[in-house]
C-alpha cells in the first residue's frame, strides 16, 4: 500500500449567510496515497469546490473550516499559520483551478509569472527549469517570453499546470480543469495529465461533473451529495456495480461513448438547499429507493464489499431486521 499524503477527517465547511449557515461540507472523510489519482464527482452545488479550498485552506469569507482536520504528509494544515502554508503551497501540493487559465496576470509574461512563484520560495530552482515545465506540457518554451493573451485557452490552462509543476509537489488538487476547453483539448490534457502523474509520481485530485472523465483517469471516486460523500470506492468498482442510489442516477445520466445506446434517464428533482437540508437521508426525496425509514434515520457510511456507501439499504441493523 502507498503511503497515505492526505488524510482529511471530519471536514466541516460552512458559509455564514447571516441566518442559517449553509454547511456545504458535512463531516467529509477523505484519504489520497501517494500517486493516487481521486476523482470528485457530484451535482452542481454539492459542496465539491468548497471541499477542495478547505484542503488547501485557500477558502474566505463568509466560508470558514467548523470542524475536522486536514492532514498533508502528517501536517494538519487547518491549524497552520499562513506564513507556513504558504511555503507548502506549490512547493508540497498545488492547485489549478476551474478558471486558472484566467488566474494568469496579464500584463506578466509567463516566464516572470513562473520566476515570480520561485522567488516566493526558500527552494533552489533549476534556472533551466521553467522551460523544462513548458516542455513537459507540451507548450515551446519559446512562450516563456509571451504573455497571457497571446496563448490559447488550451495552452494558458496547460501554462497552469507547468506552473503547478514547478517544484513537483506530492499533490496537485485540480477543480475542473479542462471544463472551459473544447472535447478535444480536453481530452487531450487529461491524457497529458496522466501521463505527467505517472511519470513524476504526484497525487491528484480531481473535481469534474463528467462521470466518463473520471472513469478514464481516476483511481479512486468520491461521490458527493449534498454536502456529504455517498459513495466511496475504486472508480472501477462504483461503475461496475454503484452502491448508492445517487451513484447509479449520475451513471444513468451520462451516455457511454463505447458501450451499447441506452436511454439516458437522469435524476428527478433538485439537490436540496444546504442550509435546511432533508430529514434523515438528504437523497431520499428523490430516491427511486426510498422506504419509510429514509426519512426518519440519518444513514451513515456503511462499509459494502470494497465500496463505502451512505445508503440505509446497506444499513447492517436494518438489514438484520429485514431478514
Ligand atoms: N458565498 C456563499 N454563500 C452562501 N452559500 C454559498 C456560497 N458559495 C457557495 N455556497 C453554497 O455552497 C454549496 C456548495 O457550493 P460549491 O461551489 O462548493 O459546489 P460545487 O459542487 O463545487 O458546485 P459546481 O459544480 O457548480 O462548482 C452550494 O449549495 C452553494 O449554494
Amino acid at each position: 500500500m502507498p503511503e497515505q499524503l492526505l488524510e482529511v477527517r471530519d471536514l466541516t465547511v460552512e458559509y455564514d449567510t447571516g441566518s442559517r449557515p449553509v454547511v456545504a461540507v458535512d463531516h467529509v472523510d477523505l484519504d489520497v496515497h501517494a500517486g493516487e489519482f481521486v476523482g470528485v464527482v457530484g451535482e452542481s452545488g454539492c459542496g465539491k469546490s468548497t471541499l477542495l479550498f478547505a484542503i488547501a485552506h485557500l477558502l474566505s469569507s463568509p466560508a470558514a473550516i467548523t470542524g475536522g482536520s486536514v492532514r498533508f504528509n502528517g501536517q494538519n494544515l487547518v491549524t497552520m499559520n499562513e506564513k507556513k502554508l504558504a511555503a507548502m503551497r506549490w512547493r508540497d501540493f498545488s492547485v489549478v483551478m476551474q478558471s486558472a487559465m484566467n488566474a494568469l496576470n496579464p500584463v506578466k509574461s509567463i516566464g516572470a509569472q513562473f520566476q515570480d512563484t520561485i522567488m516566493a520560495h526558500d527552494e533552489v530552482v533549476d534556472d533551466g527549469r521553467p522551460a523544462e515545465v513548458l516542455r513537459l506540457v507540451g507548450i515551446d518554451p519559446i512562450h516563456l517570453r509571451s504573455y497571457p493573451h497571446q496563448l490559447s485557452g488550451g495552452m494558458r490552462q496547460r501554462a497552469m499546470i507547468a506552473m503547478a509543476l514547478l517544484f513537483t509537489p506530492d499533490l496537485i488538487i485540480m477543480d475542473e480543469p479542462t471544463s472551459a476547453l473544447d472535447v478535444v483539448a480536453q481530452r487531450s490534457l487529461m491524457v497529458q495529465i496522466k501521463e505527467l502523474q505517472k511519470k513524476l509520481g504526484f497525487a491528484v485530485v480531481f473535481v469534474t461533473h463528467d462521470m466518463s472523465l473520471v472513469s478514464h483517469f481516476s483511481d479512486k471516486l468520491v461521490v458527493m451529495y449534498a454536502g456529504q460523500v455517498v459513495e466511496f470506492g475504486d472508480t472501477r468498482a462504483v461503475f461496475d456495480h454503484p452502491e448508492h442510489p445517487y451513484s447509479a442516477g449520475l451513471l444513468d445520466a451520462f451516455p457511454s461513448i463505447r458501450g451499447p445506446k441506452v436511454p439516458l434517464t437522469g435524476i428527478p428533482g433538485a439537490p436540496p438547499n444546504l442550509a435546511s437540508p432533508p430529514p434523515g437521508c438528504r437523497f431520499q426525496p428523490r430516491c427511486p429507493k426510498a422506504f419509510e425509514d429514509c426519512p426518519k434515520i440519518e444513514p451513515e457510511l456503511y462499509q459494502v464489499g470494497a465500496v463505502q456507501a451512505r445508503c440505509l439499504l446497506h444499513a447492517p441493523d436494518l438489514i438484520r431486521e429485514a431478514q
